[in-house]
């Protein structure tokens, strides 16, 4: 990822593909694909679960950090791209300026014909008053979380280099030959500043993507109360596909429109077992984190019920049935590591992290492929995509301090 302005946690030769990747049209490569939506018939929603057709509301999806989204974005670009969709991209690569608080001007202009936005999934960090003066009223608004410890363990795992905390120990862990983890654990405030705002991943990373201050205690059950109140649906990782079926109830999906793949996986490798004490420190740390996981698992629960647990079950398994034919239909091979993967199909790696993809099937019609391509495509590949058809230019890069 372009994690922070004027620099990226990519390697060198990672950002020479993306660069490479932004400028090869990549809407040749779905030249034949068909899937807009061309009129509200062929897009009529046979689904029980909706009982009428209506046009998707208009939808915010909070994407925090190492949460599982780039799953969900990866179905909100599909449902987007389907309904021909105006979606709000950064002004520059992939996130809303991060990590400064998001801002209207971070966006980038309203394409020729379109009277508002339709999508905006990219990473930022939360100011919603400014979200919500560039968005339609009626606009849908959608976030996830996950179990603060395997949260932080990948957003260390994977920002090791580029978050300056962890970077700095990992420096005194190699001195001593220890992990740079359990390093940093044992006394994180030695390698945290609060006032670098590149290390608002080092401490409460999901709190910190909602925008809420580490410094600010004070106001916690109020950011918590506003939070809610701005969340139709806060997801939680560990229920995903609980969460999908309800996501789908919001924005009137069909299954087949919430099958996924889990993209963004790390290999086994680049896993940390974590001892208890280690999860202890890494609770006690992130204790934001905790009390708002806590929450909204509280809060996810609650609406589940009222969905119907016996509904809510029997709509789970008609979308993993749908993703496993799916699956079964477009995927050959699956956690791949990258070195085997295309170009255009291999995620986003890191120095500090190997992330898997999805091999496609070879025997697909011309419309298959370009259905099951964006069924697997990383968040960078299909946002470059995406931002291409919209702009009919490439996304830019971010200008040079
Ligand atoms: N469906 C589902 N359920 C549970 N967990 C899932 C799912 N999809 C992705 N993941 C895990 O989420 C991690 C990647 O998160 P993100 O896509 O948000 O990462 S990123 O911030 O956009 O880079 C990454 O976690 P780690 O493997 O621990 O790093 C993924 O394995």
């Amino acid at each position: 990822k372009d994690l922070h302005k004027g620099g990226s946690d990519t390697s060198p030769k990672e950002r020479q593909r993306l660069a490479a990747n932004a400028n090869q049209r990549p809407n040749d490569l779905y030249r034949d694909y068909k899937g807009r939506r061309v009129t509200p018939s062929s897009a009529a929603r046979k689904d029980s679960m909706h009982l009428t057709w209506s046009y998707t509301p208009p939808v915010v999806f909070l994407k925090t950090h190492k949460t599982g989204g780039s799953t969900v974005q990866n179905l909100l670009f599909r449902m987007g791209e389907k309904d021909g969709a105006t979606f709000a991209f950064p002004h520059y690569t992939y996130q809303f300026n991060y990590p400064d608080k998001f801002r209207a001007d971070f966006v980038d202009e309203l394409p020729e014909g379109s009277s508002n936005f339709d999508i905006l999934c990219s990473h930022m960090r939360l100011d919603i008053g400014q979200l919500r003066s560039m968005m339609p009223p009626n606009t849908i608004y959608v976030t996830i979380l996950r179990e603060p410890v395997l949260t932080f363990e990948s957003v260390f795992s994977c920002y090791t280099s580029t978050v300056p905390a962890f970077t700095f120990a990992k420096k005194a862990a190699a001195v001593e030959h220890r992990s740079a983890l359990s390093m940093f654990l044992e006394s994180p405030d030695s390698f945290w500043d609060p006032k670098e705002p590149r290390d608002g991943l080092a401490k409460n990373p999901m709190s910190f993507d909602l925008g809420l201050d580490d410094q600010q205690w004070d106001s916690w059950q109020t950011d918590l109360t506003e939070l809610e109140e701005t969340f139709q649906l806060v997801m939680i990782a560990e229920h995903f596909d609980e969460s999908l079926v309800l996501l789908g109830a919001l924005l009137k999906l069909e299954f087949e429109e919430l099958a996924y793949v889990r993209l963004n996986a790390r290999s086994a490798h680049s896993l940390t077992p974590l001892d208890d004490i280690t999860k202890a420190r890494i609770r006690a740390w992130n204790r934001m984190d905790v009390l708002l996981y806590d929450f909204f698992l509280k809060l996810f629960r609650e609406k589940a019920a009222q969905y119907g647990l016996e509904r809510l079950n029997r709509d789970v398994a008609r979308l993993r049935a749908s993703a496993d034919r799916i699956s079964k239909k477009c995927v050959s091979r699956k956690e791949v590591p990258p070195g085997e993967l295309e170009d255009l199909i291999r995620p986003l790696q890191t120095d500090s992290a190997t992330v898997l993809g999805y091999e496609v099937k070879g025997n697909l019609t011309k419309q298959e492929q370009g259905f099951c391509m964006r069924f697997v495509l990383p968040e960078h590949h299909y946002h470059a995509h995406l931002y291409f058809q919209q702009y009919g230019r490439a996304m830019r890069a971010v200008p040079a301090a």
